[in-house]
């Protein structure tokens, strides 16, 4: 954090009356805020004529704080947090869902990362078709032009069963659950998330269960490479406002992730170690072309053994 100057053009309520009104306390930054008695600055405030608009600063200051920096959680807390708040949404791939105990978390960034063809986007869709026609709504990030609401039609159908009414009634509540965007590079990412965010906020009665980045590794890659620093910071930024959706709105973010070949020809997520922080869930998929049989291997789960694995099958 740094010094309360440049918090003037984000805030009105910090002005140069406020900023006058901290150095006369010896406050320039957050950091000498913090550290003041924030009772004994309101007594202070309180016996100027500008108190009101004082104490707003004051106020605005502890709120971009909190903002900042979540309070602590022992772990009655988090162990309550994950048994009331994060349900699990079915995929509808039963072997999937079982294995994973339930299904997709709320809350949860989880990763699809497997090598083409190996079951991502069809995942993607089942979970798309079974959340929008069931339980709210979903937010469909397409950066390749892979969203087939002919596909959600076809799953919809079937899980419908063979009365008419009933199955044009769930497809047209599943199409006009699911949000679909098209994005084709980084920036476009951010000002869609930016906007959901705002959507969740300030939109009365807007909710979401489900968000799909289908790919996010082909938006994120081309900006990495070489010494760019920017390109990593954007990154950041997106994995960040990703976790944050996912955290403050209770939401499932599923991101998919592709191939590349590493070392001595082996594949290796295309996004590496720097990205690996970002899901709670990194899973890895495989497929038997075979026999049309697909596998999940647990790269990364917070309370499932990495190295577990199963076969399921996409209906
Ligand atoms: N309508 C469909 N019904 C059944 N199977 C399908 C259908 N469409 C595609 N598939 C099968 O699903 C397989 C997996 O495709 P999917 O698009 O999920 O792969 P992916 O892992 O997302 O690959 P990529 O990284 O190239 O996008 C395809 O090879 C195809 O055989």
């Amino acid at each position: 954090m740094g010094a309360l100057k440049y918090l003037t053009e984000g805030y009105a309520t910090i002005d140069t009356n406020f900023l006058q009104f901290c150095a006369s306390h010896g406050i320039f930054s957050i950091e000498d805020f913090l550290v003041h008695d924030v009772r004994m600055l309101v007594a202070s405030a309180e016996q100027l004529s500008n108190s009101d608009t004082l104490k707003q600063g004051i106020n605005q200051l502890l709120s971009i704080i909190e903002t900042c920096h979540q309070p602590w959680m022992n772990g009655l807390v988090l162990l309550e947090n994950r048994e009331q708040k994060k349900h699990c949404l079915p995929t509808g791939c039963n072997s999937f869902d079982v294995f994973l105990q339930g299904g997709l978390r709320e809350g949860h960034v989880t990763e699809l990362v497997g090598p083409s063809s190996s079951g991502k986007t069809q995942v993607c869709f089942h979970v798309a078709s079974k959340v929008a026609m069931k339980l709210g709504g979903v937010v469909y990030l397409d950066s390749g032009n892979s969203f087939s609401p002919t596909r959600v039609k076809q799953i919809v159908t079937r899980i419908s069963g063979s009365v008419e009414n009933q199955v044009n009634g769930n497809l047209q509540q599943a199409l006009r659950n699911i949000e679909c965007h098209a994005v084709f590079d980084i920036y476009a990412l951010l000002n869609v998330l930016r906007q959901l965010k705002s959507n969740l906020e300030f939109q009365a009665g807007y909710k979401v269960r489900l968000i799909i980045v289908d790919s996010i590794s082909s938006l994120i890659a081309p900006i990495l490479g070489g010494n760019n620093a920017q390109g990593h910071a954007l990154m950041v930024s997106v994995g960040y406002m990703l976790k944050k959706l996912a955290d403050r709105h209770n939401i499932a973010v599923v991101v998919t992730n592709h191939m590349v070949s590493g070392e001595g020809g082996n594949l290796k997520p295309a996004l590496g170690e720097s990205w690996k922080n970002v899901p709670h869930v990194q899973l890895q998929f495989s497929r038997d072309h075979a026999t049309n049989i697909y596998g999940v291997y647990i790269l990364k789960h917070p309370y499932m053994a990495s190295g577990g694995s199963a076969n399921f099958m996409i209906p």
